[in-house]
This record gives structure tokens, C-alpha cells and sequence, in this order.
């Protein structure tokens, strides 16, 4: 390439001083020839001497011309070196808009031709040649006049512009002080890339590519901006129910690849208005826009519980997985963004209270709803520092000889204000708090030190919360209690529901085994609620199956719930287990309960949960009590 060729460093001052030096030889021969008025052979002598010495000032001055000139090509060479070995391009225009320097940068990134693109050359010429080679898209002279009249007004521009290839460059344009200005063009093509990525990043969950937080509440934002009059939008706060499990069960790779397959099903049941975004950990949510009727949310809510329930491949792992889903409507629900969050939070709240796994729109009461319950994670907290707990125990007969044969323990926590409080009001908060750990500790020791007092043959029965099974010192906390009690294993039985089994947790099942190898009897709890898949029953031998008081009560009714008995007996004692009926409350239930072929009974007929000392006084009269109620 060939850039300006005139010396960028002025040479005025070379020159000046050439011509002094020729000016004072001049003087100097005149004015020998001049005084030349002796002799001949003094007047030649004269002239021999002017005439060398005008040959050595002539030889110096040519000397200097070339040493000029030779210094004045390295600095030529060498600004020509560093104009083209710059990143950016570089035109210098004079003030009449023509080319002084054109570095090789310009000329390759918008692939010119250099016999163009060279000093002289005008800007209309260079745009025009720029457009010729698809480089420059618009009207040259429009381009070239805005340029000019900005550079006249001392004004700076910036324009962006595309290059082949698609890549994107920066023209700046800087008046110079003298005239002229200088154009430096950019490839910001990867500094844009960059700079996308960290727009994207800002707003993008990187696992999931779905929006994050920070772009949910814009869209949110101006999701309610948009609302018309009569107009409404949902949003949606869903919850995956127990993916902490899922990662500390089948480590957090299956976690990921959980969450990814929700975001992809959850995405795929939104229309293209509506977002659905990533929390952060198993928390999404969802705007679903230009409500027409509630019926919409209803059914895209039924279409977000399809995709979730639906199990998922994760590496060969099948994982049934469920939300809980808290939704707010805005306007009627608020309009405020922050409010509308919060009432969707708090839908979401008793969502979770109600058992996780179901949805609740916001109502008003809520709030008060999840203030009652936080101040009861707190008090917990102190009953269980200050000891406010007791355990009650109720017996469980052998329906054959009405023997008592187990008492099962059952948490109590006498409040200072309220009184006995239910396990089944703390429990939850309890298990969402992490608390159950302690709690099942204390009940754990507690139990097996009374059962230690009561008849050889009378079992304990302890129930294990699904939250105690993702500790890893479930089955030595159960040696611990056993060893420091004195306690034989067989004697304890530990009830759990089926909620352990209910992934495929290889952990819970290792757990569960271990407890077996400790030789503590294993009893599956509330059998026929929940999903109650007989499948359980296979994948873990059970000693005893607990039937359900929802289908004691209806023993004697139409239904088929004595069917339904009939089976669960029948299927466990051709694996050895034994059964238990729940809630056995009538002398009616009882005998049918018998004529089934059922082993156990346990209920508010033979006796209500009732506290450690009354256990042992009923425990030393069962013989006798049994026999009158036989
Ligand atoms: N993880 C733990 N869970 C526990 C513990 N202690 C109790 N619980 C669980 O709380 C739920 C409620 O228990 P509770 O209020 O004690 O109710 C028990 C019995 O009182 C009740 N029952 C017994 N007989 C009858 C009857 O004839 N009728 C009737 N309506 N209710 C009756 O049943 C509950 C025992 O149920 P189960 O455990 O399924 O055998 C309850 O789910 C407890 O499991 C604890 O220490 N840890």
C-alpha cells in the first residue's frame, strides 16, 4: 500500500539554513573577486583559493542535503510504519476534505482498493468507492456534507456502521485545530459481542437461558404499564417441591439438568407475550399477559402442572417432580409491582402451608396467615431451647387377643399461652424450618428411655419426618439413642410415610437398610393416602403397613374401602408384613377389622394418645383390660 507521500515533519527550517550558508559563500567570493586588484599570479592565487573554498561550502552543503534528506525518509518510514501498525484505521483529511493519510488498516477493513484510498483523494471519491464495494450503503454526498458541516461547526461525530463480513465499526470524526479533521474507524465487532454478552449475562440465568430476576421485573414493569382498562395479567411464583433433595440425593448435575428440563417445559407452555423467567434455585415465575378471563389462568395453570408432573429423564434417573404455585392478578391484586410480588409471595406461602404440591391465588388474609406462622417458627425455636415438648403414647393392639403390642409416640408441645399444640399444626413449619432434626432427635432419645420401662414384648413406635432421612446421621443418631437407652432394636419400630420413597432416592433407601441392619422394624405409615403406589412396597421390605383412618371410617359404609383393606392385608401377608388399622374408633370397625384378617388395631376405642405416665400404669393393667374388652 502507498500512503502520503509528502513529508509529515515541515522542512522549512532546513531550508532556511541552506540558503544562509550559499548566501555567506556568495559574500565571500564577490568580495574576493572584487578586491581583486594586484598582481596576476596574486589575483589567480586568489581566485584558486575562492574557488576551493566555494567547493568545500558547496560540498557541505550538499553533504547537509542528503543527511537531511536521509534522516527525513526514516521519519517518513517510520510514520508510515506506526499510522499502518495501529489497530484502528485512520484517514487525515485536509480542510478541503482530501485524503493526507490513509493507513492500511482502513483499506483492509473495508477492502479498498489503495489506488483510491490515497492522499489527494477526496472523501466523495474514497465513500463513493467505499459504496461501489458494498462497504458503505447510503447517499455519498448527504454522508460527506453532514461530515464536513460538523467538522466547519468543530463538531465531533460518531457513526456505526457494518464492514463485510458483518462486522461492526466505529467512525469517529475529530476536527483538527488547523483544519481538517481525522477519522479513526474501529472494529468494535468482539467489544460488541462482549458487551451483548454481559447485557445477556445481566439479564439471563446462565443455566437455564431463561430471564432472571433483574429482567422479570422489567418485563413485569412494563407488563403493567400496558395493562388497558379492563385488562388484567397473572403472575405466577412457582416453587419445585423437594428439589433440594433431588441434589443431595443424585448430586447437583442431576439437580441442573432437573431444572433445565423445567425451564424448557415451563417456556414452552407460556404464549410468546408472556415470560417465564428463573428465580434462582428451584424458584420460577411467570407473567401471563392480556388476561381476557380467569378461565385463561386456570388453564395455563393446569398446562404448567402438566409439564412439571410430567416425570423427566436426567441421566437415566426418572424423577417425578411437583410445584407449588402462589398467584397474584393484577390490577385487583395490586398495581405496584412490589406489591403485586409480595401478594404472589404470599400466595405462594400458603401454598406451601397447605401442603405444598397445589396452587393458591393471593387473598386478603394472607398476610396475616404467614405472620401467625412465622411467629410460630419462632416460638418453636424457643420451646425447643427451653424443653417445651412432651411426648404422649398411644397402644396398639393385637387385633387377635387384644394384647397390647406397641405404643406409638406423638409429639406434644405445651404452649405457655395456647396450651397443647398439635403435631399437626408444628410439624410442617418444623419440617420447612429444618427444625424436625432436633425435634426427632429429642423424641427419638425420649422414647426409646420410656419404652426401656415397659414390658419386654411392647414395641416403641417413633415417627421419622422425610426431612430426617436427608441427614446422613439418621442411622446413627437411631444406634445412639438405642445404645444410650439400653433398648433392644427389635423393640423399635420407626414409621415413615411413603413421601421417603416417593423419588427415586437411592440415599433414603440406603438409610432405610442401614436401620434394618441395625434390626429396627420398619412400618410404612398412612398407606392409602397420598400416591400410595404398591410399587413401594417392592422397592423396600416393609415389617408393617399402617392402613390409613380414611378408609377405617368407611369400613362399614358403601364404599370400598373394606375392598380396599382386604388387598393391603391380603398383599402384605404374602410378604410377611403385618397391618395396623388407623384410627379404629367403633366395636363395628373392630370386628370387621378382624373378620379382614387384619393384625393390629390402634385407635380412640381401646385408647386416646395419652402421656408417659398413664402409658405405664395402662401398660401394668393391659392383661386385665384386655380381657374385659375382648
Ligand atoms: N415426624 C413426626 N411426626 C409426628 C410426631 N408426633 C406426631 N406426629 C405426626 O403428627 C400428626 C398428628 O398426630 P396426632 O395429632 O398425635 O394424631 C395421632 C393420633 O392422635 C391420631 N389418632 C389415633 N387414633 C385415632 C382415632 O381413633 N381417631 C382419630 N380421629 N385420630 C386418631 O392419629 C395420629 C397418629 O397418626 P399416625 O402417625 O399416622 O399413626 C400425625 O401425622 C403424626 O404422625 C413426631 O414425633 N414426629
Amino acid at each position: 500500500m502507498r500512503i502520503d507521500d509528502r513529508n509529515p515533519v515541515s522542512g522549512n527550517a532546513e531550508s532556511r539554513s541552506t540558503k544562509g550558508l550559499a548566501f555567506c559563500a556568495g559574500l565571500l567570493v564577490g568580495s574576493l573577486l572584487g578586491s581583486a586588484t594586484a598582481t596576476w599570479s596574486v589575483r589567480e592565487g586568489l581566485l584558486m583559493a575562492a574557488i576551493v573554498i566555494l567547493a568545500v561550502i558547496v560540498f557541505l552543503v550538499l553533504k547537509r542535503h542528503q543527511t537531511s534528506d536521509e534522516r527525513l525518509a526514516v521519519e517518513r518510514r517510520n510514520l508510515s510504519t506506526a499510522v499502518n501498525n495501529i489497530p484502528q484505521g485512520l484517514v487525515l483529511y485536509d480542510a478541503s476534505a482530501r485524503i493526507i493519510i490513509c493507513n492500511r488498516p482502513y483499506i483492509e477493513m473495508f477492502g479498498l482498493s489503495p489506488d483510491v484510498a490515497k492522499p489527494g483523494c477526496t472523501m466523495q471519491r474514497l465513500i463513493a468507492h467505499r459504496q461501489e464495494t458494498g462497504s458503505f450503503d447510503g447517499d455519498v454526498d448527504e454522508f460527506c456534507n453532514a461530515i464536513i458541516r460538523n467538522v466547519a461547526l468543530g463538531k465531533a461525530t460518531r457513526q456505526l456502521t457494518e464492514a463485510p463480513g458483518g462486522r461492526a465499526i466505529e467512525i469517529v470524526n475529530k476536527p483538527l485545530p488547523l483544519g481538517g479533521w481525522v477519522a479513526t474507524i474501529e472494529d468494535i465487532t468482539e467489544r460488541t459481542r462482549a458487551d451483548e454478552k454481559i447485557a445477556h449475562m445481566a439479564h439471563y440465568d446462565a443455566l437455564t437461558d431463561l430471564p432472571n430476576r433483574v429482567l422479570f421485573r422489567e418485563r413485569l414493569e412494563q407488563a403493567l404499564k400496558a395493562i388497558r382498562p379492563g385488562g388484567q395479567l397473572a403472575v405466577m411464583y412457582i416453587d419445585i417441591d423437594e428439589f433440594k433433595s433431588v441434589n443431595d440425593a443424585l448430586g447437583h448435575q442431576i439437580g441442573d439438568e432437573l431444572l433445565k428440563a423445567i425451564a424448557g417445559r415451563l417456556r414452552a407452555c407460556v404464549k410468546e407475550t408472556d415470560v417465564a423467567a428463573r428465580l434462582g434455585g428451584d424458584e420460577f415465575a411467570v407473567i401471563q399477559t392480556a388476561i381476557r378471563s380467569h378461565t385463561e389462568t386456570m388453564q395455563l395453570l393446569a398446562a404448567i402442572y402438566q409439564a412439571i408432573r410430567e416425570p423427566i429423564d436426567c441421566s437415566g434417573h426418572l424423577i417425578t417432580t411437583d410445584a407449588s404455585i402462589g398467584i397474584a392478578v393484577a390490577p385487583s391484586d395490586g398495581i405496584d409491582l412490589d406489591q403485586l410480588l409480595r401478594n404472589a409471595d404470599l400466595a405462594l406461602y400458603g401454598a406451601k402451608s397447605d401442603g405444598r404440591r397445589t396452587y393458591r391465588f393471593f387473598e386478603a388474609g394472607m398476610d396475616a396467615r404467614a405472620k401467625a406462622r412465622r411467629s410460630l417458627e419462632l416460638e418453636l425455636r424457643q420451646a425447643i431451647a427451653d424443653g417445651g415438648f412432651e411426648l404422649h403414647y398411644q397402644p396398639l393392639l393385637h387385633l387377635e387377643d387384644s394384647k397390647v403390642s406397641c405404643c406409638e409416640a406423638l409429639l406434644r408441645w405445651r404452649h405457655p399461652e395456647r396450651g397443647t399444640i398439635s403435631p399437626a399444626d408444628f410439624i410442617p413449619v418444623a419440617e420447612e424450618t429444618g427444625l424436625i432434626n432436633d425435634l426427632g432427635h429429642w423424641v427419638l432419645n425420649t422414647a426409646c428411655r420410656e419404652a426401656v420401662n415397659w414390658p419386654d414384648h411392647v414395641h416403641v413406635a417413633v415417627n421419622v419426618s422425610p426431612i430426617q432421612f436427608k441427614s446422613q446421621t439418621l442411622a446413627l443418631n437411631v444406634a445412639t439413642a438405642l445404645a444410650a437407652s439400653g433398648l433392644s432394636a427389635s423393640r423399635l419400630e420407626l414409621e415413615i410415610t411413603e413421601a421417603v420413597l416417593i423419588r427415586d432416592d437411592e440415599a433414603a433407601l440406603d438409610i432405610l437398610h442401614q436401620l434394618r441392619e441395625l434390626g429396627v422394624r420398619i412400618a410404612l405409615d398412612d398407606f392409602g393416602t397420598g400416591y400410595s403406589s404398591l410399587s413401594y412396597l417392592q422397592r423396600f421390605p416393609f415389617d408393617k403397613i399402617k392402613i390409613d383412618r380414611a378408609f377405617i371410617k368407611d369400613l362399614a359404609g358403601a364404599g370400598a374401602s373394606s375392598t380396599i383393606v382386604q388387598a393391603v392385608v391380603n398383599i402384605a401377608a404374602a410378604s410377611d408384613m403385618t397391618t395396623t388399622a388407623e384410627g379404629v374408633e367403633t366395636e363395628q370397625q373392630r370386628n370387621m377389622l378382624r373378620i379382614l384378617g387384619c393384625t393390629e388395631m390402634q385407635g380412640y376405642l381401646f385408647s386416646r394418645p395419652v402421656p408417659a405416665t398413664d402409658i405405664r400404669k395402662l401398660l401394668s393393667s393391659y392383661r386385665e383390660r384386655a380381657a374385659s374388652v375382648a
